[in-house]
Formats: C-alpha cells, sequence, structure tokens
C-alpha cells in the first residue's frame, strides 16, 4: 500500500502507530477530518490476517465516521482505531491504559468509545489515563451499552424509510426480515413487534433464533435463504457487504434498512437498488444512534436528551431522500452529499476571523 498516496487521495490529516512491549499494544489511530469538530469514532480489536489489512480498515472505518457525524449532525470529526489482537485471548488493562495514554497525547483531537471486540471495561480502563473517551460503565453515570439505543434509531429510520416507499410511516401489518439476532436486532424486533410488524429472522446462533421464534412469534429461515423470502424490509443487522451482485438478484424487499456497517459490498450496488426501485436506508445515516448517544457523555450525559437526538434519525433520513429526489441520484450518494455539504459550510464559516489565545492579537504587550 503506498501510504501516503491513499491519505492524499482521500485527505486523511494524521496516522499513528502506537507500540507497548509490556502490554502488547499495536494500535493504529486514524484521524480522517476535525473539521466539524474532534474526530469520534471507537475502537476495534481483530485479529487481522497482515499488517496492511489492518491500517487500511483504520483508515476505511474512520473515513466512514466522518461521513456518520457529519450527517447525524453531531459537531464532530471522523476517527477510528483498530487494536491488533484476539479479543477473546489477547486483551489485558495495561494494554487499553497505554492506548489511553496515546490517546491523551492527541490532546482531544481524537475521542474514543467501543467498537468490535472492545466493551465498556475496556473503555473503563482507557479513562484511567485519558478524559477522551465515552462509552464507560453505566455505573459511573455514563451511555453504557450503546446497542439499544441504535435500534431506537433504526427503528426510526426504518419508519422514515416506509413512509418514503409505502407512503405511511406505520409498520404494523409489514413483514421485515431481519439477518442476525444479536444485540442490536434483538431490541429492534421487541419494538417491531410491539408494532405489529411480522417478522421472519436468522442467525448464525440457533439460540438467538429460538428467542426471538419465543418472544416475537418470528419465523425463522436459514441464514442462505433470508435474501429470498417474501417480505417487505428487510433488515441486514449481522456483517457488512450483504448488498452484492449474488444476493440483489434474489431480494423481495422494497427497503433494506438495518444496523449493519458498509452494507454495500461496492458503492455500484447502491446504484443497482436505486435502479430496481429498492429504497436504500443508507447505513451511515440510519444506524447512528449509537454515536448520538455516546458523543452526548462528551456534554455530561443525559439519556432524555440522548434519545430525543436519536429521533432525529428520521428527519435525517427525510433530508436523505429529499436530497436523492432533488438530484435524481441514488440514496447513498445523497447521504454523501448531505454529510460534504455540512462540511463545506463549516469550512466556509472558518473564513471569519476571531480572536483566541492563539491569534496575533494575543501577543500585543
Ligand atoms: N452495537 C451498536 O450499537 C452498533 C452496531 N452496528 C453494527 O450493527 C451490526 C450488529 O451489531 P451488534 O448487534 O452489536 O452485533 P452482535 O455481535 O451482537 O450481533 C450480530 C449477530 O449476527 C449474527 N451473525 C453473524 N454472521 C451471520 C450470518 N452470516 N447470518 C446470520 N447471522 C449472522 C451473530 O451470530 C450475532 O447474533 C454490526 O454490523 C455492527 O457493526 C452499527 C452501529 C452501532
Ligand atoms: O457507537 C460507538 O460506540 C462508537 C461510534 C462508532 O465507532 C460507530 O458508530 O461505528
Amino acid at each position: 500500500m503506498e501510504i501516503f498516496h491513499y491519505l492524499e487521495k482521500y485527505d486523511y490529516e494524521q496516522v499513528l502507530f502506537c507500540q507497548d512491549k509490556q502490554s502488547g499494544l499495536k494500535a493504529i489511530i486514524a484521524i480522517h477530518d476535525t473539521t466539524l469538530g474532534p474526530a469520534l469514532g471507537g475502537t476495534r480489536m481483530w485479529e487481522y490476517q497482515s499488517e496492511e489489512d489492518a491500517v487500511e480498515d483504520a483508515l476505511r472505518l474512520a473515513r466512514g465516521m466522518t461521513y456518520k457525524n457529519a450527517a447525524a449532525g453531531l459537531d464532530l470529526g471522523g476517527g477510528k482505531t483498530v487494536i491488533i489482537g484476539n479479543p477473546e485471548k489477547d486483551k489485558n488493562p495495561d494494554m487499553f491504559r497505554a492506548f489511553g495514554r496515546y490517546v491523551q497525547s492527541l490532546n482531544g483531537r481524537y475521542i474514543t468509545a467501543e467498537d468490535v471486540g472492545t466493551n465498556e471495561t475496556d473503555m473503563d480502563n482507557i479513562a484511567l489515563e485519558t478524559e477522551y473517551v465515552t462509552g464507560l460503565s453505566a455505573y459511573s453515570g455514563t451511555a453504557g451499552n450503546p446497542s439499544p439505543i441504535t435500534a431506537l434509531g433504526i427503528f426510526q429510520g426504518m419508519k422514515a424509510t416506509a413512509k418514503e416507499a409505502f407512503g405511511s410511516e406505520s409498520l404494523e401489518g409489514k413483514t421485515v426480515a431481519v439477518q442476525g439476532i444479536g444485540s442490536v436486532a434483538y431490541s429492534l424486533c421487541e419494538m417491531l413487534h410491539e408494532d405489529g410488524a411480522s417478522l421472519i429472522v436468522t442467525d448464525i446462533n440457533k439460540e438467538a433464533v429460538k428467542r426471538a421464534q419465543d418472544n416475537f412469534n418470528a419465523k425463522a429461515v436459514d441464514p442462505d435463504d433470508v435474501y429470498e423470502v417474501d417480505c417487505d424490509i428487510y433488515a441486514p443487522c449481522a456483517l457488512g457487504a450483504t448488498i452484492n451482485d449474488n444476493t440483489i438478484p434474489k431480494l423481495k424487499a422494497k427497503v433494506v434498512a438495518g444496523s449493519a456497517n458498509n452494507q454495500l459490498h461496492r458503492r455500484e450496488h447502491g446504484d443497482i437498488l436505486h435502479e430496481k426501485g429498492i429504497l436504500y436506508a443508507p447505513d451511515y445515516v440510519i444506524n447512528a444512534g449509537g454515536v448520538i448517544n455516546v458523543a452526548d457523555e462528551l456534554v455530561g450525559y443525559n439519556r432524555d436528551r440522548a434519545l430525543q437526538n436519536v429521533q432525529r434519525i428520521y428527519k435525517n433520513l427525510e433530508q436523505v431522500f429529499a436530497i436523492s429526489n432533488r438530484d435524481n441520484i441514488p440514496t447513498h450518494i445523497a447521504a454523501d452529499r448531505l454529510a460534504e455539504e455540512r462540511i463545506q459550510a463549516k469550512l466556509k464559516s472558518r473564513n471569519q476571523f476571531i480572536t483566541n489565545e492563539r491569534s496575533i492579537l494575543d501577543r500585543r504587550q
């Protein structure tokens, strides 16, 4: 990988390699863009095939956070960390403390949180060394597990998408096929069931499927069969890249709206959905509930306020659909435009001079 070529192509600000021999820490902090504010994005711990894969993942995820935070209306830029290692075997508290010291060294340019492979306990260890961490354990009066709140955002976003696709936001009587009944999707199924939707579920974990069958009267299908079931909405809530060359021809749903990150295998798959008349709720717009929730910790966590802000996802998607209709473009491009318009507007307003402790006026005797 030609690293500076890549950084220049997507306009990254900074990449920091962090190593601590004693704890075994090997981390990469990527800061994509801080136009809107300090970069906020979680820390992923994963056993990568190669160091190059780890760098690529950190860069791709950091850029995704710039768009997610901008489209969510947060005054935050985009960044992300990956820690190289197996989260089941290689973790220790000192590793996260060492990482916390690196985060502190950035003096607030980057704020971290949970991601795949890390949890509230890891964030608590990071917090022993830096104030620039969110998503701490709920016992310390903070946000705690973001999944139910992410689910609320998906539920709101699904309603906005249903309104655009079917003319009514009501999910009563709609059939939703949910892929992956993990932390987010279980809460989502609960809300959908209460709202009168019928559920078709799948998971590689049989217990998760049984729980949904027992509690929400859901119909179960095998993981490979979920794409072609008769349904109104397909909700990918497991892995990324499930919208691809193989699955699109099978889809009977008129709407794709779920929590997974990076749902489109390639960007052109968003174009194909558009051409086929399948309305796609862009992943980083609809799944921003988690980051909206942890961002609230930065100003002193207030759950009611965080929940209210998560409801904004409905309006954010309405805006995406308005741009898509106005410019006759697929929704994934409309979402990018929404995020980029916010960043550009902020860049322009920087032309106005403000006095601060760094300005020339401050040097007067
Ligand atoms: N937890 C959160 O607040 C947020 C989560 N997301 C994304 O949402 C998705 C779900 O997140 P969580 O619920 O936290 O994860 P989770 O790990 O609790 O749930 C994922 C579920 O998917 C199942 N699964 C894996 N491969 C599958 C397959 N091939 N077919 C069917 N099921 C499969 C797993 O068995 C598991 O039950 C992830 O892509 C995550 O990145 C995005 C934003 C925030
Ligand atoms: O939700 C979080 O814990 C942090 C935000 C983030 O990294 C994400 O939304 O992918």
